[in-house]
C-alpha cells in the first residue's frame, strides 16, 4: 500500500472511530486492527507493528476512561504519537553551520539514488543561502561523473571530479581542499556504490571517510525496497558511522514504510525523503509533520519553512509598498517568481493544512507551473513603468495587444492576469495605508515578520492589535472560506479558469504567513 494510501485508511480509522456510538474495548480493537493491517501492508516492520499495538493499548486504559468524557480524543492522540515514534529515533539530526566549512560524505548503494539525492541536498542548502560545491569521488561506475556534472549544472552548483585519476580516495581528497581554499561553507562528496553489501564497497568507504573527515555521512536507500531495508540500513550502520539517512524514491508506488520503520529502527534519522526525480524534489523529514500530513493534517512548519526560503524580507520595495498599501505589477511578478524558485506547487500546497491527497486529484502541477511561466513572460514584455503601476495602463488596448505579440500569450488571458492583480490590489489597499493592518507596522517589523513568521515577536504582534488584530486580518481576507477558495482557484477548479488560478498565487504569500501567524510559532517544531 503506498503511503498516500496508509494516510487515508488509518484517518478513515480514527474518524469511524468518532462515529461508534459506544467506546469500548471492542471498538479498540477493530480500530487497531484496521491500522495495523494497513501498516503491514504498506512494508513496516512487523515487530514494530506490534509495538504500537501494545503500547497503544497500555495508553488506552479503557477502566481508567470509562467515566472519561475524552476518550476519543485519548485514543487519536495515543494513536498519532505511536505513529510519531514509529519513524523517530529520538536523535537530533546534524545540520551544516553557515560560515563554517562543513563537509557531507554520501553513501549507499549503486542505483539508490545518491547521486541525484546529492545534487538536491546541495540546491536546497544553496537556497538557504549557502555556497555549496559537488565532488564525485565514484570512479567505480563509467558515467557516474558526467551525470553528477550534467546535474550540478543544471542546478548551477560549482562541482569537482576527474577522468583521469582512478583513485577515489584521492579525488575526494582534492575535491574538498579546492573548495575548502575557495571558502565554499558546505562541500558534498559522492561516493560509489555497488550492487551488493560487499566488503570492497565498505572498505572503500572506510578509508575516504578517513581522508576526508565527514562532518556527517548520509546513507541513502531506496524506499521500494521494502522489507529488505532491515538488514541494508544495518549493514550500513555497523560498517560506517551514519549519521542521517535520505530515503528515496517515496513517489509514486513506493511503499515505503519498510525503509522508513527500519532506519528509524536503527537509531539514525531520516532527514529527508527523495519525491521525485527533479532536483526540487526533496521533503524535509520531521516525525510529527510526516505523520501529520500523511493523515492529511497538513505541515504548518514545512510551510513556515519554505516561505523563510522565499527571502520575503530581501524584497524591501514589496514591504515598503504593502505596508502603504500599494501592490504593483511588478510586485506581483516577483511573487510569482518566487513561487516558481521554491519547486513544484503540488508540493507547497501538500502543506497546506486540510489538503488531503484526495483533494490534490485532479491537481495539474506541470499545468500550472508553465501557466506561471507564460505570465512571467508577459510581466517580461512590459516597460518598467508599466511593471511600476497599478496596471492602469493597460487600458491602452495597444499596450495591451503589444504585450501579447510580446510575450505569445493571448489578450484575454492577459486581461484575466490584471483583473487578479486588481483584485489583490484591492485587498492591499484595505490592509495598508495608516489605518489598515499592515500600514500599522513599520517596515522593519514587517521584514522581521517575512524573515521568521512562524516566530512573531509579540511586540511585533502588539504592533498589528494583538490576535484579535490578526483574527479581523483573516476576517477582511475573506475568512478561512476564503483561503479555502483560493486554494481551489489556484488548483483551476471552481471555474476560475487561468486567471482564477493566478489569482491564488498572487494571494499565497499572504495568506501563508497570516496562517502562520494565526497559529504562531509552527516553526519551533524543526
Ligand atoms: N522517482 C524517483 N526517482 C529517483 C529518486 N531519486 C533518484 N531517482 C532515480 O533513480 C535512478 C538512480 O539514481 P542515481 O542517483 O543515479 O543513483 P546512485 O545511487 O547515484 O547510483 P550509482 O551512481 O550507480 O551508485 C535515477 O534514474 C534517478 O533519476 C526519487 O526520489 N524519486
Amino acid at each position: 500500500m503506498v503511503l498516500n494510501e496508509l494516510g487515508t485508511r488509518i484517518s478513515s480509522a480514527l474518524q469511524a472511530l468518532s462515529k461508534e456510538p459506544v467506546i469500548d474495548e471492542k471498538a479498540v480493537d477493530a480500530l487497531l486492527r484496521e491500522i495495523c493491517g494497513a501498516l503491514l501492508e504498506s512494508d513496516v516492520n512487523v515487530m514494530l507493528v506490534h509495538k504500537l499495538r501494545q503500547n497503544v493499548k497500555k495508553r488506552v486504559d479503557m477502566g481508567a476512561l470509562a467515566t472519561s468524557g475524552n476518550k476519543r480524543k485519548v485514543i487519536q492522540t495515543a494513536v498519532f504519537d505511536e505513529l510519531c515514534s514509529l519513524v523517530d529515533p529520538g536523535v537530533q539530526p546534524w545540520k551544516p553551520r553557515k560560515g563554517k566549512q562543513n563537509v557531507i560524505m554520501f553513501v549507499g548503494l549503486q542505483g539508490s539514488g545518491k547521486t541525484t539525492s546529492c545534487t538536491k541536498l546541495a540546491a536546497y542548502y544553496k537556497r538557504k543561502g549557502m555556497k555549496v560545491g559537488l565532488v564525485c569521488a565514484d570512479t567505480f561506475r563509467a558515467g557516474a561523473f558526467d551525470q553528477l556534472k550534467q546535474n550540478a549544472s543544471r542546478a548551477h552548483i560549482p562541482f569537482y571530479g576527474s577522468y583521469a585519476e582512478a583513485d577515489p580516495v584521492q579525488i575526494a581528497m582534492d575535491g574538498v581542499a579546492q573548495f575548502k581554499d575557495s571558502k565554499f561553507e558546505l562541500i558534498i562528496v559522492d561516493t560509489s556504490g555497488r550492487h551488493k553489501q560487499e566488503a570492497e564497497l565498505f572498505a572503500e568507504m572506510e578509508q575516504i571517510a578517513a581522508a576526508i573527515k565527514p562532518d556527517n555521512t548520509i546513507f541513502v536507500m531506496d524506499g521500494t525496497i521494502g522489507q529488505a531495508a532491515d538488514s541494508q540500513a544495518r549493514a550500513f550502520k555497523e560498517s560506517v558511522d551514519i549519521g542521517s539517512i535520505i530515503i528515496t524514491k517515496m513517489d509514486g508506488h513506493a511503499k515505503g514504510g519498510g525503509a522508513i520503520s527500519a532506519v528509524a529502527a536503527t537509531g539514525s534519522p531520516i532527514v529527508f525523503i527523495g519525491t521525485g526525480e527533479h532536483v526540487h524534489d526533496l521533503d524535509q523529514f520531521s516525525a510529527r509533520p510526516f505523520v501529520s500530513k500523511m493523515l492529511g493534517m497538513g505541515d504548518i512548519s514545512g510551510l513556515v519553512e519554505t516561505v523563510q526560503d522565499m527571502h520575503l524580507e530581501k524584497n524591501e520595495d514589496m514591504m515598503k509598498n504593502l505596508a502603504k498599501g500599494v501592490f504593483t505589477l511588478k510586485d506581483m511578478r516577483d511573487q510569482l517568481q518566487n513561487i516558481l524558485n521554491m519547486g513544484p506547487l503540488n508540493k507547497l500546497m501538500g502543506m497546506v493544512p486540510g489538503m488531503s491527497p484526495e483533494m490534490m486529484k485532479g491537481f495539474d502541477a506541470d499545468e500550472s507551473t508553465r501557466r506561471l511561466r507564460s505570465y512571467m513572460s508577459v510581466f517580461d514584455s512590459m516597460t518598467e513603468i508599466e511593471l511600476n503601476s497599478d496596471g492602469k495602463y493597460f487600458e491602452d488596448e495597444s499596450r495591451l495587444r503589444r504585450v501579447a505579440r510580446g510575450s505569445g500569450v493571448r489578450p484575454v488571458e492577459i486581461q484575466a492576469l490584471l483583473h487578479q492583480h486588481r483584485q489583490f490590489g484591492q485587498i492591499v489597499k484595505k490592509m495598508g495605508g495608516p489605518k489598515g493592518m499592515l500600514g500599522k507596522m513599520n517596515p522593519a517589523a514587517m521584514q522581521q515578520m517575512a524573515k521568521n513568521p512562524g516566530a512573531m515577536n509579540p511586540n511585533m504582534l502588539k504592533q498589528m492589535g494583538g490576535m484579535g488584530g490578526m483574527q479581523k486580518m483573516i476576517q477582511q481576507m475573506g475568512g478561512m472560506g476564503g483561503v479555502q477558495n483560493m486554494m481551489k482557484q489556484m488548483m483551476g477548479g471552481g471555474g476560475g479558469g487561468a486567471g482564477g488560478g493566478l489569482g491564488g498565487l498572487g494571494n499565497m504569500q499572504e495568506m501563508m504567513q497570516q496562517m502562520m501567524g494565526g497559529f504562531g510559532g509552527g516553526g519551533s517544531q524543526r
